[in-house]
């Protein structure tokens, strides 16, 4: 077995299996206790409850809880494996979610046998949470999936590998183009996949300046063009009048390249074709679409970004979920809008142009960190991720009337230590 297999199955076995528990936040001492935690006295708040639901968030946890749910569709880029193997990836999203912004998750892995059955599902325990992260749930399913539930639940229902992932590759995608000196309006672009993250990574770009018709968006079939006859409505979006048929085609002349698809689909000839200094997100996971070692030998120009925690430029939606969780729910906001997600985009965006802390650097391996083609984006380790994203978020909520809460004064947030300051 290789090192990191054997370390990776090592870590979730031992010393207890998997990386989480729940744990307690009042005192279970005394008979007294128990008789305020249990029956008696727990009768109290439920009354309380019955008599208005929203006190649901003055005494229990809803208000700090998060679900994080999968049907285990396309689990990372591994693909199809059902919902119990999803299961490490499901507790890894709540370990961030923790580690990161203070939620607490409980993950639920769904065995539904069709999107209808998912969604009545969640719908029916939606109560239980403050919002619900969905995960892993491939396209298109995933979008009537995600729709049905923001329509029919009243707390902020996000798909992560949608939202997530294209707030923070727009973020990097801005900065990477910043540094060859190119612009998001003049890029042409090549995104190879069409699910769940690529559709939704589109879109946010094309919101924030990206041309439709710069866009050749490549799944398994070939380039997705007006002459194609099997296009989902999703697809079709991206559809324009184009001769190019494959992803060799698409890439010759390209400024950037953005990988949602699977492992090693990127060729070192297919690089060779791009335009000066590209932009290669090669974002799957595990396996990137194009190793950095292939691509740097291949190209001295590139900027290179994958998914994964071992390289540098982790364009990797850890950058977004928790803080953006932490904002929405510190103003008890209704839902994730547009423009919570773009706040979330800039303020990724401008934090990597700042002067990075010691500790940071220090978690890195030491070197000295600082924008440019190595350093595209802030790292997940960096404590004003959660100062300065939920902070956007919460705002943006407030200002278009999404937020049920006036703006926390514990706000801006300087760690995840002062969740509970409040
Ligand atoms: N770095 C990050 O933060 C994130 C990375 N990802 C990665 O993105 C990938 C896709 O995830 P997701 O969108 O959730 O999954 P989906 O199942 O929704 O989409 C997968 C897409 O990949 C396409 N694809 C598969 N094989 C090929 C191929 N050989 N050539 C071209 N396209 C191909 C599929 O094409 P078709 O439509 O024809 O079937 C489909 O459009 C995964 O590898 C995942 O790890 C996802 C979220 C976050
Ligand atoms: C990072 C992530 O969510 C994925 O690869 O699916
Ligand atoms: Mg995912």
């Amino acid at each position: 077995m290789s090192d990191l297999k054997t370390a990776a199955l090592e870590y979730h076995a031992h010393p207890r299996p998997g990386k989480l528990s729940v744990e307690l936040t009042k005192a279970t001492a005394t008979a007294r206790d128990l008789s305020l935690a249990y029956s008696p006295g727990v009768a109290e708040p439920v009354r309380e409850i019955a008599r208005d639901p929203e006190l649901a968030y003055k005494y229990t946890g809803k208000g700090n809880l998060v679900a994080v749910i999968s049907d285990g569709t396309a689990i990372l880029g591994l693909g199809n494996l059902g919902p119990l193997a999803s299961k490490p990836v499901m507790e890894g999203k709540g370990v961030l979610f923790k580690r990161f912004a203070g939620i607490d998750v409980f993950d639920i892995e769904v065995d539904s046998e069709s999107p209808q059955a998912f969604i009545d599902t969640v719908k029916r325990i939606s109560i239980t949470f403050g919002g619900i992260n969905l995960e892993d749930i491939k396209a298109p399913e995933c979008f009537e999936i995600e729709k049905a539930l923001i329509e029919q639940c009243d707390i902020p229902v996000f798909h992560d590998d949608q939202h997530g992932t294209a707030i923070v590759t727009a973020a990097g995608m801005i900065n990477a183009l910043e540094i060859a000196g190119k612009t998001l309006s003049d890029a042409k672009i090549v995104c190879l996949g069409a699910g769940a993250a690529a559709i939704s990574c589109m879109k946010l770009i094309v919101s924030m300046g990206a041309k439709l018709e710069n866009i050749y968006m490549v799944d398994s079939k070939g380039v997705i063009q007006s002459e194609r006859t099997d296009l989902n409505q999703y697809k079709a979006m991206f559809a324009h009048p184009s001769s190019k048929r494959t992803l060799a085609d698409a890439l010759d002349g390209a400024d950037v390249f953005v990988g949602l698809s699977g492992p090693n689909l990127l060729s070192a000839e297919g690089l060779k074709s791009m335009a000066a200094n590209p932009i290669v997100f090669a974002c799957s996971n595990p396996d990137p679409e194009i190793s950095p070692e292939l691509a740097h030998a291949t190209r001295n120009d590139v900027i290179m970004a994958t998914g994964r925690s071992d390289y540098p430029n982790q364009v990797n939606n850890v950058l977004g979920f928790p803080f953006i969780f932490r904002g929405a729910l510190d103003v008890r906001a209704k839902r994730i809008n547009e423009e919570m997600k773009v706040a979330a985009a800039n303020a990724l965006r401008e934090l990597a142009k700042l002067p990075v802390p010691q500790d940071v650097c220090d978690a890195y391996g030491g070197a000295k960190l600082e924008f440019g083609r190595e350093y595209i984006i802030p790292k997940p380790m960096d404590k004003r991720l959660i100062t300065l994203i939920s902070d956007a978020v919460a705002k943006a909520a407030i200002e278009t009337g999404v937020a049920t809460l006036p703006y926390p004064k514990n706000y801006p947030l300087q760690s995840v230590d002062d969740v509970f300051n409040g």
